[in-house]
């Protein structure tokens, strides 16, 4: 079992709920809406709701390629007679009278008389007739016009984040184009005096910015338009200007670097002092001393600088909130149990986002998750969370974990991908 401490919390920090639940409640959608092709809207948010101009199925059709009849022909076990064909397309224009019968395709409307389907392998056909060779219940193997759609019906509520599926039905239902809500404009930039460009020289002491670039990619990954004010040094009058530009031009602001106590951390401290800081260190391992406020109204997430705590404060804390800012609901995180296979060191005090590797395993025919740490887990540790698959989430108040005890995971991809 994890070992759970009495009293752990460490002054000053926000458990990580309160924080989240704080980010989810400041900020609101952002406004203005957009009219795209539907081909292009996998991804974005729906601003008002779908409903349908038509019935789908449109009309009765077969299910299956065999024979359509009368089902009150079927029962009197005689052979029908074959009166024509209608195909996915090419309707059959006559009636089904009784003693008759149609060839149909899948797909292919219901021929007016005919009321059920059999499929060709349970059929035995001459050129002009055809003999049922099984028994037929009514309304076999006919797909009912509107049992899917309802013409009126609401396709899709406003607020539906777009998905593959949903595309696949609105353009089954025939619409074109949809509209959606705008996407937030995101600022972003690194601190440091110690980085530099990837692809430039490094001097002594420097390093390359990563965390700009893994979050533009994780912006873009999210499809929001980034404003990116490159690296600034560690300066307060370049983190005020930068800071106000953001504020102007974007929606929200994302910096990272400069957020702890050191004596070069200007971020936090300029914000402070030409905005306000909303609240500041969330019991959170990594990315303790996460920050969240606003200038000129806008936005601040303020990133610590360490690698590992940019992009686990950036999925646990600003995914959620650029998720309502884009017009959706933050529905996670999606959580599952796992075996750990490993011990695991933790100290009471901090919610616990370590880099594992779960996978599913088999043995005697009983199917269970377990999971792996990835073994240096240090804020600096990219290697770790570049092999994980998910974060093991340690709760704050707990202990050591064991091997065999159950933990919580969070899968930070699909399992097979
Ligand atoms: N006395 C204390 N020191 C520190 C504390 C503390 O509570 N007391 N907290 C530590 C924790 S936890 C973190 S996390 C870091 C956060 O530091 P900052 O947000 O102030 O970030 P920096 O000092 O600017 O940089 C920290 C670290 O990360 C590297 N870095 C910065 N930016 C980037 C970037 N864009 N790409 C790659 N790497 C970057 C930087 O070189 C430093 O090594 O503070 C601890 N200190
Ligand atoms: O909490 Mo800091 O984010 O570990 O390095
Ligand atoms: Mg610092």
């Amino acid at each position: 079992m994890n070992k759970m401490v009495d009293c752990c919390s460490q002054p000053g920090l926000m458990p990580i709920e309160t924080a989240r639940a704080r980010l989810l409640e400041a900020l609101q959608p952002v406004a203005g809406t957009q009219t795209v092709p539907l081909t292009n809207a996998a991804g974005r948010v729906l601003a008002e709701p779908v409903i349908s101009a038509v019935n789908l199925p449109p009309c009765d059709n077969s299910a299956m390629d065999g024979y359509a009849l009368r089902f009150a022909d079927a029962a009197a076990g005689q052979p029908l007679e074959l009166i024509g064909k209608s195909f996915a397309g090419a309707p059959f224009e006559g009636v089904v009278n009784p003693g008759t019968c149609v060839r149909i395709m899948t797909g292919a409307a219901m021929p007016a008389g005919a009321d059920t389907v059999v499929m060709q392998e349970n059929v035995q056909a001459e050129a002009e007739s055809i003999h049922l060779r099984t028994e037929v219940r009514a309304g076999d193997h006919v797909r009912r016009r509107g049992e899917d759609v309802a013409e009126g019906q609401t396709l899709l509520e406003a607020g539906t984040h777009i998905s593959v599926a949903h595309i696949a039905l609105l353009a089954a239902a025939g619409i074109g184009t949809v509209t959606v809500k705008r996407r937030p404009c995101i600022a972003l930039f690194s601190t440091g005096d110690e980085l530099r460009q990837p692809g430039e020289p490094l001097a002594e002491g420097d390093i390359y910015d990563s965390n700009r670039v893994a979050l533009k990619a994780a912006l873009q990954e999210l499809d929001l338009e980034t404003l990116d004010l490159g690296i600034l040094p560690d300066n307060r009058d370049a983190i005020t200007r930068a800071l106000q530009k953001a504020a102007r031009e974007a929606d929200a602001v994302i910096t990272s670097g400069g957020v702890s106590v050191g004596e070069a951390d200007y971020t936090r401290e300029v914000l402070e002092a030409q905005g306000e800081i909303g609240f500041w260190k969330v019991a959170m391992k990594p990315g303790k001393p996460f920050a969240f406020g606003r200038i000129q109204g806008t936005p601040f997430f303020g990133l610590p600088g360490n690698p590992v705590s940019a992009l686990v404060t950036f999925y646990q804390l600003v995914l959620p909130a650029l998720t309502v800012m884009c017009g959706s609901s933050w529905n996670g995180p999606a959580t599952m149990q796992a075996k750990l296979l490993k011990p695991l060191k933790k100290k009471p005090g901090r919610t616990d986002f370590q880099r594992g590797i779960f996978r599913f395993v088999q043995e005697d025919g009983r199917g269970e998750l377990v999971v792996e740490p990835v073994g240096a887990q240090g804020s600096h540790i990219l290697t770790g969370l570049a092999a994980a698959n998910c974060f093991i989430v340690l709760a704050r108040d707990s202990g050591n974990a064991d091997a065999g005890d159950t933990v919580t995971i969070e899968p930070l991809r699909a399992p097979l991908a």
